[in-house]
């Protein structure tokens, strides 16, 4: 099984308590305070070897110093199915609310947009297999341990997964700060897939020519576009605004 590193004290958490697969925890000598008692508490409880370290050996093992004192060994991440994302929605009760990465490329965008898809309750996100990020560790980390709740499933055509969820009923609202409505204009009621685009080209031409719907959130200042992470969190904040009622969590 291939194996990779996760660093920081929540996202090593989070994967504890999920039950990801841990092969191994690596402590720096010296950290064993606050939330570091909690890791050692989960992985006590999940059977998890721990190793104390010098600070030196993290930073070897995941070539950063940024690691908070602790470094798990993990199997990789695994991607679902789409079949789990409809699953995901049935089970609430909800209308499918997914998300369509047309190559995000930068990690710490796709760890956010997992975190704030984690928050509104999104059902899924959709990536490419090919130049875009997959689920690394720098995502896990900036995900905050969203990663481990929110299925990934990666596809070797957007465009032709589009038509695909078409017939399973999706509506497809492409995001671009030049789009022709305004979002607050939009609906969101129906099964929905969000379409976020990379960071340097925004929407592919194929990928944008198969949306239902192209909305914009306005900017009245002097740059031109909203970081993708932070454009695809309002978005989804919005469909989540629409579909719950104020005390409705
Ligand atoms: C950094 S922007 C891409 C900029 C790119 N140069 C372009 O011309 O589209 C990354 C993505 O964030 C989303 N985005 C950014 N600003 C937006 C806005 N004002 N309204 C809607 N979506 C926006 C879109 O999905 C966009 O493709």
């Amino acid at each position: 099984m291939s194996q990779e590193f996760i660093v920081g004290k929540n996202p090593i958490i989070e994967a504890l308590k999920a039950g990801h697969s841990i092969n191994k925890i690596w402590i720096a000598e010296g950290s064993q305070k606050g939330q570091m008692t909690k890791v050692v508490q989960l992985a006590k409880e999940n059977g998890v070897l721990i190793q104390h370290a010098p600070k030196k050996k993290l930073a070897q093992l995941v070539d950063t110093d940024n690691h908070q004192g602790v470094v798990a060994s993990i199997a990789a991440y695994e991607y679902a199915e789409m079949e789990d994302l409809f699953q995901a929605a049935e089970k609430r009760g909800e209308e499918p609310f997914f998300l369509l990465l047309d190559e995000v490329e930068d990690p710490h965008n796709l760890g956010s947009i997992l975190r704030t898809a984690d928050a509104v309750g999104a059902h899924g996100v959709i990536i490419p297999k090919r130049r875009a990020v997959g689920l690394t560790q720098t995502v896990a980390k900036s995900s905050t341990g969203a990663i481990e709740y929110v299925p990934v499933v990666r596809v070797t055509n957007l465009a032709r997964t589009m038509d695909d969820l078409k017939k399973r009923g999706l509506w497809f609202a492409g995001t671009d700060a030049k789009g022709t409505a305004d979002y607050r204009q939009a609906s969101f009621d129906m099964p929905i897939g969000l379409v976020i685009g990379s960071e340097g080209k925004g929407i592919s031409r194929l990928v944008k020519e198969k949306c239902d719907f192209l909305i914009r959130i306005p900017m009245v200042g002097h740059v031109t576009s909203l970081n993708a992470s932070v454009a695809a969190s309002l978005l989804m904040y919005e469909v989540y605004r629409r579909r719950h009622e104020v005390g409705s969590e």
